[in-house]
């Protein structure tokens, strides 16, 4: 279901962020993009349609005629035939890299080289000793390099938070993130089963770990109790699907809770024949008085509800949230994709002002030790780094 509603986002961004091309400011922050993938439109091309601060100067490929073919398309003044053309270019102030996820690490590193800040595309790397690398990088180099957790910018998901942090629901219990797409909908070919690549299920659908430490306030797990992996039937160090239950301390609270994740590319059909399309990426998180259910949490714009269902009455409320919620304010339109309120942050920390909210360098790396150790504990082992 995955890729379906990332199609759903393409026409989402497409009708609003093209009706809301405004004016660029004259110093506006200059982005360039390492990549023609597919995710591109969605995820930077379309946002910065509607951001006047930002301005996408360039574009590159392996292939200039890729490079030159996606210009044409979104209106972009350069295209470069290699990745390293475009790091060159003094002009461009800050990239946004959407390479496979084995290359995540080496391109990053390369940019912030080049002293360009980077929007780096998840997973943050293929494992934590890369991302320690990174971040050392970073820091030595002080520039802005930050994983694209776009969903952590939506308001809905600090909605989410509020509710948990406002007491009244008790102490949270246990969590379980779930995501999946239908078997078949993933063709083989796509690098998400390149384990060369750095593939697999939970690196493709690391939100899962993602929206599990962000809602429990986590770092690195104390322990993953168990993980099962299922293998690729092309290539078996490729996890297809992968389950697992770990314990998690609940921010500093000495609090320890257990959280399952399941993450599938291929979840088999109802009776061999319906495709769950219903299974959105969700969690829900038991606390002491109440199930809070959060649908739809890594595409809310889309659609999405949070479900609270007292345990006491049994009754459920729901709520939502499209725009404002406790962190943004007034600030954002109801229309804003996870990706155009995750640039407006970008280009605030960028600068120098205070975003609404950051995924931090050491949460990347808590996030890298996680899967890491799920990938330990299943008997595939960590992901390969940087070929
Ligand atoms: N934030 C989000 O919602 C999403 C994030 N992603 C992440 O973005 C990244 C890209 O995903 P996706 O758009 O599906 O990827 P694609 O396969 O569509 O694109 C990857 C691009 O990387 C370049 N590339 C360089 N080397 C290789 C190689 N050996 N094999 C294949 N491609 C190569 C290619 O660009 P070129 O030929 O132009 O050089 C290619 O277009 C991943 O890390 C993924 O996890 C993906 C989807 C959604
Ligand atoms: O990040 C992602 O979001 C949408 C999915 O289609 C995709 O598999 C994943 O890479």
């Amino acid at each position: 279901m995955a890729m379906a509603i990332q199609a759903l986002t393409f026409l989402q961004e497409y009708f609003y962020e093209s009706g809301h091309k405004i004016r660029k400011n004259d110093n506006a922050l200059r982005i360039g993009v390492l990549s023609t993938a597919m995710i591109n439109p969605a995820a930077i091309l379309r946002p910065a349609d509607s951001h006047g601060d930002v301005i996408i100067s360039a574009i590159a490929s392996r292939d200039l005629k890729q490079a030159q073919k996606a210009a044409k398309s979104y209106g972009i003044p350069q295209a470069f035939g290699s990745y390293e053309e475009l790091l060159r270019e003094p002009g461009i102030d800050a990239v946004y890299i959407s390479l496979p996820n084995g290359m995540h690490a080496a391109w990053a590193a390369k940019a912030l080289d080049a002293g360009k800040h980077v929007l780096l595309e998840k997973p943050f790397t293929a494992n934590a000793d890369e991302a320690k690398s990174l971040v050392a990088l970073a820091k030595s180099k002080n520039l802005v390099l930050v994983e694209a957790f776009h969903w952590q910018w939506h308001p809905a998901s600090h909605t989410v938070k509020a509710l948990l942090a406002s007491g009244k629901y008790g102490n949270i219990l246990s969590t379980y993130a779930r995501m999946t797409t239908p078997v078949g909908t993933m063709p083989k070919a796509n690098i998400r089963w390149k384990y060369d690549l750095a593939g697999g299920s939970l690196m493709d659908m690391t939100y899962v770990v993602s929206s599990t430490r962000y809602f429990l306030d986590a770092g690195a797990p104390k322990e993953v109790v168990w993980a099962k992996a299922r293998p690729a039937k092309e290539d078996s160090r490729v996890d297809e699907a992968m389950e697992a239950v770990l314990k998690f301390e609940v921010g500093s609270t000495g609090r320890v809770v257990e959280s399952k994740v399941y993450t599938d590319m291929a979840r088999e059909n109802v009776a061999w024949v319906v495709p769950r399309i219903w299974e959105l990426p969700s969690i829900e998180i038991e606390t002491e008085k109440a199930t809070i259910y959060y649908y739809n949490f890594m595409m809310p714009h889309l659609y999405h509800y949070i479900a609270i269902t007292d345990k006491a009455t049994g009754h459920t409320s729901y709520t939502k949230a499209y725009q404002g919620g406790p962190l943004w304010g007034t600030r954002g339109e109801s229309w804003w994709s996870t990706y155009r309120w995750q640039l407006e942050a970008f280009v605030d920390k960028v600068r120098g002002k205070e975003p609404v909210h950051w995924v931090t360098l050491e949460s990347s790396i808590a996030q890298m030790e996680t899967l890491d150790a799920v990938y330990e504990k299943s008997g595939l082992g960590k992901r390969p780094g940087h070929q």
